[in-house]
């Protein structure tokens, strides 16, 4: 299991995602933890997150699965190239279709637990599945197409 998540290795100038990046002050701050062949991420919804009264709001958990598995495509990704991440050239992916199946209610007051894997990797498409767990009960399985893009797609025109 690696000791820092992908998002550590962000470069300061991209890392404002509202769901993972680490200097964004009021996002999410999704981590993943990749072990070469799952990613794990952990997530404590809070009280605005609820849908209905003890349950999730499921566009929260859409949020959890996109950044964890475009950080979980970018781990990968420097694996198969048999490279750390962070190095150069930067590995970026951006969402290109995410998926959600909701097949139970998630219930508030517990941590999720998300295991994500890679089902396809592609030279451009890498094809990610997702499920998130509350106490160890599968709630949500997602698919989630990350698309390879240039660095540069992340900088303003102006820049
Ligand atoms: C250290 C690392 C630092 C990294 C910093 C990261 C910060 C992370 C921030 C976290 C962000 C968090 C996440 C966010 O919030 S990311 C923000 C939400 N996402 C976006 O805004 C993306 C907007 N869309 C686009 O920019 C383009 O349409 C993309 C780039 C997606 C495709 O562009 P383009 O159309 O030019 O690509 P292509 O035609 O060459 O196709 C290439 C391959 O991809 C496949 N395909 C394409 N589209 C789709 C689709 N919709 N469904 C299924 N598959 C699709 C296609 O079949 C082909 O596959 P194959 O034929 O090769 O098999």
């Amino acid at each position: 299991m690696s000791q820092q998540p992908i998002q550590n290795f962000y470069k300061d100038d991209v890392a404002i995602c509202y769901g993972c990046g680490k200097h964004n002050a009021d996002g999410l701050h999704i981590k993943t933890f990749w072990d070469g062949e799952i990613g794990r991420s952990t997530f404590t919804p809070r009280p605005e997150h609820t849908a209905f009264p003890g349950f999730v709001y499921g566009g929260l958990i859409a949020s959890l699965i996109d950044c964890h598995s475009i950080g979980t495509a970018i781990a990968a990704a420097y694996d198969a190239a048999g490279r750390a991440p962070g190095t150069d050239p930067e590995i970026t992916c951006v969402t290109g279709n995410l998926n959600v199946s909701y097949l139970k209610p998630t219930p508030m007051g517990v941590e999720l637990v998300l295991e994500a894997r890679i089902k396809e990797m592609g030279e451009r498409k890498i094809v990610v599945t997702c499920s998130v767990y509350a106490q160890d009960v599968e709630t949500v399985r997602a698919e989630t197409v990350a698309v390879r893009v240039p660095s540069r797609m992340f900088k303003k025109e102006a820049d």
